[in-house]
Order: structure tokens, then sequence, then C-alpha cells
């Protein structure tokens, strides 16, 4: 019998598949395509894999080594900013995504610099995410990454203490800094549950150290939303 930790991780999965299906859905022939991190992404990516050889070909700008190596692995076309400066559609996860505003906390997975600039790049945003992501007000479920280079990464975990949060550098599993395919490190900053997080993302981008916060304020263009009920799409107004 599944515990009940496995009945929700099945649940889970199979909301972040029935949303990863939705986002595949609104890729087109000719698209530059911002291929997202995480698991939600992945099943996105799977998704892709599977139209690319039924005929459908875009070419994707990948946000990780991970969703590089997997998308390269189905096929998929990888081209970079070089020769595409321009996405028609990106579609990435999220760890939380505001109901009011669609801004959102990303950056579990690591990835938080290079989704950043594929969503700056991107003419629409499209996040995929299941239901436990929905917050009221960021900072509720999740701390905050924040990707530092490596040089002084004490001295920026103390500025950053010093706007308000508590901060811890992130590990891997054996017990080394977490390094960023950016060769940065990460300071998961814990602000609480924040009234202004424009402001915070503000006063983080001034700190010095700092290579780019999670926050992801005033990008979202649509949030598909996958619940028990089926996916749902929040469009920013
Ligand atoms: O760095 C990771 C990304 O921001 C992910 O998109 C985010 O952590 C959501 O991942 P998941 O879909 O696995 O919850």
């Amino acid at each position: 019998m599944a515990s009940g930790n496995g009945v929700m991780t099945d649940q889970a999965d199979r909301q972040k598949q029935a949303v990863a299906v939705a986002a595949a859905a609104l890729v087109e022939n000719g698209m530059v395509v911002g291929l997202g991190t995480g698991s939600t992404a992945a099943y996105m990516i799977e998704v892709l894999g599977q139209r690319w050889a039924e005929g459908l070909r875009f070419v994707g700008i990948p946000t990780s080594e991970r969703s590089a190596e997997q998308a390269r692995a189905l096929g998929i076309e990888l081209v970079t900013f070089a020769t595409h400066p321009v996405i028609d559609l990106a579609i990435d996860g999220a760890d939380e995504v505001e109901r009011g505003t669609l801004d959102l906390i990303k950056g579990l997975g690591g990835a938080l610099f290079r989704e950043k600039i594929v969503a700056a790049a991107a003419k629409r945003f499209v996040v995929v995410a299941d239901a436990s992501k929905l917050v009221d007000h960021l900072g509720t479920r999740t701390a905050v990454p924040v990707e530092v280079t490596p040089f002084g990464w004490e001295r920026t975990a103390y500025q950053i203490e010093a706007l308000g949060a508590t901060t811890v550098p992130r590990r891997d599993r054996t017990g080394s800094f977490f390094v960023t395919d950016g060769g940065n490190y990460i300071l998961d900053s814990n602000f609480g549950v924040m009234d202004d997080p424009p402001r915070v993302a503000r006063e983080l981008r001034e700190v010095v150290g700092v290579v780019e916060s999670g926050f992801f304020i005033g990008r979202t263009s649509e949030v598909l939303i996958a619940g028990a009920d089926g996916v749902t799409r929040m469009v920013r107004s």
C-alpha cells in the first residue's frame, strides 16, 4: 500500500504532467522556445521531445546544463542568444507563485540566473506549477535563493542578513558548496512572509556580490496551475 507521502507525490506528479502537456501544446513550428529547469519543466521537455518526434520543429534555449542534456537526448535542436537573441515563448516552473501578482520565487533547483536571463528575453513567459505552489504572499513556503559570487560570500551573506534575512549557504549531497552552472554559490535567504517583495528584490540587487535573486517580479505573462480539477490558466492583468 502506498504511504501518505507516496500518494501525495503521485498526485503532485500527475498534476505536473498535466500542466506540462498543456504548456507544451503552446509551442508552434518555427518558435524559439526557452526551456525551463526543474521537475515540472522536465516533464514539459519530455512532452516536447514527443512532439519533436512527431514532426514539430522549433529551436530551444535551455536554462541549465541539465535541461540542455535532456533536450539534446530527445533530439531537440538547441541554439544560443548569439543567433537567437529573442525568445518567442519561455516555459518554466516556480517554487512560489503569488496569487494577486503572479510574481515568483524560483531557484530551488539552482538555475535561477539562467532562468531569469531566458525569461527576460521572452516575449511570452509561461509558468507551469502544481497547485501547492500558489501562495497569497511570497515567502510563505520557501526562502529566496540568492546566487552570489564565491569570493567574499560571507560578506555578501552579512549584507543580506542586514536586510532582515537569515541566510544558509546551499550545500550539495556531499556537504560541499552547491555550485551553479555559472560557477557561483547560493545563499537561501529567508525573509519570512513578505509585504513588499519588489522592495526586497530591489534591495538585494544593490548588494555587491549578489549575481541575481530568485525573485521574478513583473515577468510572468501567465501561469498554468494544475490542481485536482485540471489545469487552470491565470493571466497577468
Ligand atoms: O532552479 C530551479 C527552478 O527555478 C525550478 O523551476 C523551480 O525550482 C521549480 O521546480 P519544480 O518544478 O521541480 O518544483
